[in-house]
């Protein structure tokens, strides 16, 4: 479980501070895949590197199961990333001079653990990579270099993995199987993911759509359809609009 609550992060001082986040609280339940939309600006990055432990907010707590993020030092925050979060990059983010194993194996590593070689098994077989361990990423297709980051992300059985824009860079028909593949490994698994997207038709594939508009959670809509959650980003496309 990820609880998230009264979250705020300003940027900058004085005349030039950006609230990029505003009291934000929700709670994100094991075996559960939320979307998080808003329009440019309105705070997914910021909420996403906060949630992760990739940032510190100025207020409020993010816990993961029984952990304050805010309690642990720099040290022990990098530990507790390594072993018990996942991340999906919209630019993959492999290592071009490893093999797809060794990209896949290297969370694992760098946390100081073995791998569960029957898990590591499983997970390159669901994701369809079982014949291209030892090709290097430049060998691949886009599809399937975000498959080896998305088995990089749960080979270490983290509690929740994000996804930062993970089907960005991927045509339609690749796209929807990458995201096929997040909502089995969460229904399968009872995996926990979180996915920053423009993108309403990625959304329709969460449980549930989190609305940010400048830096505030101003709705959720659950079981999301792609014409919903469009017509939900732009009605606040024109609340900005009238905003500004
Ligand atoms: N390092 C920074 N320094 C100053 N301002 C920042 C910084 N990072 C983000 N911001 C500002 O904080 C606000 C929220 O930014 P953030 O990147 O979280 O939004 P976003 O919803 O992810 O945007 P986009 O959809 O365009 O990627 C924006 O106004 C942005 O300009």
């Amino acid at each position: 479980m990820i609880r998230i609550a009264g979250v705020s992060k300003t940027y900058g001082k004085g005349a030039n501070a950006v609230h990029a986040l505003r009291d934000v609280s929700s709670l994100f339940p094991p075996g559960t895949f939320t979307a998080v939309m808003g329009p440019s600006g309105s705070g997914k990055s910021t909420f996403l590197h906060c949630a992760a432990g990739l940032d510190r907010p100025d207020a409020g707590s993010v816990q993961l199961g029984d952990v304050d993020l805010a309690k642990l030092n720099e040290r022990k925050l990098t530990e507790l990333r390594r072993a018990r979060i996942g991340f999906v990059f919209q630019a993959f983010n492999l290592i071009g001079s490893l093999t797809v194993r060794d990209n896949i194996l290297l969370p694992a590593r760098l946390a100081g653990t073995k791998a569960d070689q029957g898990w590591f098994k499983q997970v390159v077989a669901e994701v369809g990579l079982t014949d291209r361990l030892h090709h290097r990423p430049g060998e691949l297709s886009g599809g399937q270099q975000q498959r080896v980051a998305i088995a990089r992300a749960l080979v270490t059985r983290p509690d929740v993995v994000f996804g930062d824009e993970p089907t960005g860079a991927l045509d339609t028909t690749t796209g929807g199987e990458v995201l096929s593949l997040l909502r089995r490994v969460v229904d399968q698994h009872q995996q926990t993911v979180i996915m920053v997207t423009h993108d309403p038709v990625a959304a329709s594939y969460a449980d549930r759509v989190v609305f940010l508009a400048d830096g505030r959670l101003v709705g959720h809509l659950d079981h999301p359809t792609a014409a919903a959650v469009a017509d939900r980003m732009t009605h606040l496309a024109e609340q900005g609009a009238v905003r500004c």
